[in-house]
């Protein structure tokens, strides 16, 4: 499992500060939508050239003018891009094309994505499928990612979001066991975050038996 580390409400200097404490455990630096709609694609830049050895996600969580966003996202150094699964089929055809142009990767966001929905998605083979507990879910409902309920896309690459603590990483290893975890909060606003991301790096060495 890689740890992708989401960066989310955060100025992009506090980003960049934060990722340096814990960069030895964390495998991916996801540039969150909260930090792309604040501060555009100069959020995407300035983590890329703070971190070059790092694959970089551009969560800009695309459902529309696909071409033109995912561009803005590759141009700017992102590795990763992505885009919402309710998306119109041409939407999310649009995307992998673009990423395949650049040679980049689209990671797919399941949220509120309807099971027809889903088993059309299942055309995409290269695509990284995310099962996401969305941040007003986790807030208004108390959901959280257990990864306990099964996922139609488990023979394919799959990342889990939303609100994943360490008693998760158990669970999510016997269920969904995704490549990768994506963590945000539990280590951002961690008192220690390196001490955080550290916990997390050897839970899931653990649970790879490692
Ligand atoms: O995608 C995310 C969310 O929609 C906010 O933009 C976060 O990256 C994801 O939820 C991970 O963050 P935590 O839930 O705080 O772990």
């Amino acid at each position: 499992m890689n740890i992708q580390l989401a960066l989310d409400r955060l100025e992009i200097a506090e980003a960049i500060e934060l990722t340096r404490k814990v960069e030895s455990s964390i495998d991916w630096i996801e540039v969150g939508t909260s930090l792309i709609k604040e501060f555009g694609v100069a959020s995407i830049k300035e983590m890329k050239q703070a971190f070059p050895n790092k694959q970089i996600v551009a969560d800009i969580k695309t459902i529309d003018n696909a071409r033109y966003e995912f561009e803005l996202c590759f141009d700017a150094g992102a590795d990763v891009a992505t885009v919402m699964g309710v998306s119109p089929i041409v939407t999310i055809d649009a995307c992998m094309e673009v990423a395949n142009r650049y040679q980049k990767k689209v990671m797919i966001d399941l949220l509120n994505t309807s099971a027809e929905q889903k088993r059309d998605l299942m055309k995409y083979t290269d695509a990284i499928f995310c099962e996401h507990v969305s941040k007003d879910q986790q807030e208004e409902l108390g959901s959280q990612n257990h990864g306990t309920k099964q996922s139609v896309f488990s023979g394919f690459q799959v990342a889990a979001a939303g609100g994943i603590k360490l008693e998760s990483i158990g669970d999510l290893a016997r269920s969904l066991n995704p490549a990768v975890v994506i963590i945000g909060s539990a280590i951002t606003k961690a008192e220690n975050p390196a001490e955080a991301a550290a916990q997390f790096k050897q839970l899931i060495l653990q649970s790879e038996g490692k």
